[in-house]
């Protein structure tokens, strides 16, 4: 499938979600290439007088960058009792609606934020949509510099294939936004993706691993049928 249909189906799944957002709600704002439209069709809506007096509560700088770029007032998790809406990407969908996360190295704080709220609305195009979790992405795991080797012989030892997240156009390893790196680990299988999620976060040096069990409320899909984007909910 070529980028520009990927985009468009990114687009179209964003506009869709964006439209859940309600005046006066808590927004949890997700990271990624997706929910910068989605950020991006919010900051419209405001704009335009469509939408008013929603604030939003970053997963992440990007999000929290894109957030200040068009209009969209912030809050941290001390000025809120409640999150009204969290919309954010994946990175695989399961038919259990278990989700991968971390493709961004923000599932720390994703997963904050996702968590606490009322409707956790995922945005996604179909090429997320697996049968088998771990199929195509490994699963991150976030981890304090000083725990890399143990937390890395820890991971082999569960069965995975450790890899550190090395940066882009940057020599060394990607560093989250909490100053830690990321460690990409490839299981075989995940047959309980709930006890791996506890059993990794028991490391001790893990601060977060990218399995979301039970979090996720609603998925939006964004597809192409005939050439045209279409967005369709998985129930
Ligand atoms: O989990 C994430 C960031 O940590 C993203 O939501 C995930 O990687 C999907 O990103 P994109 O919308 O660019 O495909």
């Amino acid at each position: 499938m070529s980028a520009e249909s990927v985009t468009l189906m990114k687009q179209a799944v964003a506009q869709a979600a964006a439209q859940e957002v309600k005046s006066g709600m808590v927004v949890g704002l997700g990271t990624g290439s997706t929910t910068a439209f989605v950020i991006q069709f919010l900051g419209e809506r405001l704009k335009s007088g469509e939408l008013s007096n929603i604030v939003g509560i970053p997963t992440s700088f990007q999000a929290s960058v894109l957030a200040k770029l068009y209009g969209i007032p912030l809050v941290t998790l001390d000025d809120v009792e409640r999150i009204d809406i969290a919309i954010d990407g994946a990175d695989e969908v399961d038919p259990d609606k278990v989700l991968i996360k971390g493709g961004g190295a923000a599932h720390t704080r994703e997963k904050i934020v996702d968590g606490l709220a009322e409707e956790f609305l995922v945005v996604v195009d179909s090429s997320k949509l697996v049968t088998e979790l771990g199929s195509t992405f490994p699963v991150p795991v976030e981890v304090l510099p000083l725990a890399l080797s143990p937390v890395t012989r820890a991971l082999t030892n569960l069965g995975g294939e450790p890899v550190l997240r090395m940066g882009v156009k940057k020599d060394g390893p990607v560093i989250t936004d909490q100053g830690n790196m990321v460690i990409d680990v490839k299981f075989a299988t995940i047959h309980d993706p709930a006890e791996l999620e506890k059993t990794i976060n028991n490391i001790p040096g893990v601060v977060e691993n990218g399995l979301f069990v039970g979090l996720a409320t609603r998925i939006f899909v964004g597809e192409l049928v005939n050439d045209q984007p279409v967005v369709r909910e998985i129930k």
